[in-house]
């Protein structure tokens, strides 16, 4: 049933890591890391998205790099409204509506009425004629294509940068829902630490990034080579190089991924014998970049003895399930809490 609501629809995944913006018929315009610099006395919006990531550690003192979503939470509201704003502007200034659009933005779980409010005023200020929002692991279902709205338990487990969030849905809304704070930048913190304790090597985030990314895995893989990490040794203080293998990885990553086993597990004992029945049969569906990890699915599987399904195109599912709610937009606002409009 398609919606009368919106006339140019617009749809952002708010991300930790990632902000994402959809527009219907012309799919994903923008794809930027959630990262400003600031002028740090003046408060100027120096850059954004990947050129602001790029200042990560590098910047002087009158710079300041911000991540303003931290956790799955908008940790820094004005700079959060101002990126949401920048954003929407310079996907406007390609000239794809001619018409006030309507967007429908997806928001962490764990975000305040307040913070909604935020990003409410955010999209308002950026000239959108409706604001709509929506939950991520509701987004996440949409995206991946799950049977949202049968009689039947559905399991989706979205990593993303800064939470796992972890929902059984069914009848068109969340049943029951967990949100850890361990998803993709915990997984790099623990590489951090893993590699200086082990190496004495202090390494920046991105790249412990790098290294999870290209040598990282849930089980050991012999077949992955060994990396080379040059960077400041923390005994000497001196330049030192150190060959990173893929079971140093895996050490450093067993915690994560316990914790997402963990969180899983909790979520299906929570929930109605129904519906943990049916996700034991029809198992259970992982979305966001976390998901990439190497070898994840197949160790999820052994850890909860369910069957573990990599949805396609991981980190575009949440867009593309809050552009897809936008379609479902009337049937949603009569069942669930998880999408509003015009707060
Ligand atoms: N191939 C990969 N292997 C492991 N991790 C990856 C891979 N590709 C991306 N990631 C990680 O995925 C995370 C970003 O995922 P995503 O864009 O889904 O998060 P987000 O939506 O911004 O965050 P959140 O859902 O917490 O708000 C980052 O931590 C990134 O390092």
């Amino acid at each position: 049933m398609k919606s009368s609501f919106f006339n140019r629809d617009v749809a952002i995944d708010l991300g930790t890591a990632n902000t994402l913006v959809a527009i219907k018929g012309k799919g994903i315009v923008l794809n930027e890391p959630t990262v400003v610099a600031q002028h740090h006395q003046t408060g100027d919006i120096i850059a954004v998205g990947y050129e602001a990531k790029q200042m990560i550690g590098r910047s002087s003192g009158n710079i300041d790099v911000i991540r303003p979503m931290q956790e799955g939470v908008i940790a820094d509201f004005e700079t959060t409204s101002t990126m949401i704003q920048y954003f929407l502007n310079r996907v406007d200034a390609k000239g794809f509506w001619t018409k006030k659009p309507s967007v429908m933005i997806c928001v962490p779980s764990g975000v305040t009425k307040v913070e909604k409010r935020a990003v409410w005023d955010a999209g308002k200020q950026a000239g959108a004629k409706d604001v709509f929002v929506i939950t991520e692991p509701l987004a996440a279902a949409l995206g991946a294509g799950l049977p949202v709205w049968e009689p039947t338990g559905n399991m989706i487990v979205d990593i993303g940068g800064g939470t796992t969030e972890v929902a059984i849905v069914s009848l068109g809304g969340l049943v029951t829902s967990r949100s850890i704070r361990i998803a993709g930048d915990y997984m790099d913190d623990q590489i951090q630490s893993y590699i200086r304790k082990q190496y004495s090597l202090a390494i920046g985030s991105a790249t412990a990034e790098l290294l999870k990314i290209k040598l990282g895995s849930a089980k050991y893989d012999d077949n992955r080579d060994k990396m080379d990490v040059r960077d400041r040794d923390i005994v000497t203080g001196l330049p030192e190089t150190v060959s990173v293998s893929n079971h140093d990885m895996v050490t450093a990553l067993q915690d994560t991924v316990q914790s997402i086993a963990d969180a899983i597990m909790d979520t299906l004992e929570a929930s109605p014998p129904e519906l943990s029945a049916d996700i034991m049969e029809r198992g259970i569906v992982l979305t966001g970049g976390g998901a990439l990890l190497s070898g994840l699915s197949s160790v999820v599987r052994e850890m909860t003895a369910i069957p573990v399904i990599l949805a396609e195109d991981p980190l575009y599912c949440v867009v593309r399930g809050t552009m897809g709610a936008i379609d479902q937009f009337s049937q949603l606002k009569h069942i669930t809490n998880d999408v509003e409009m015009n707060m």
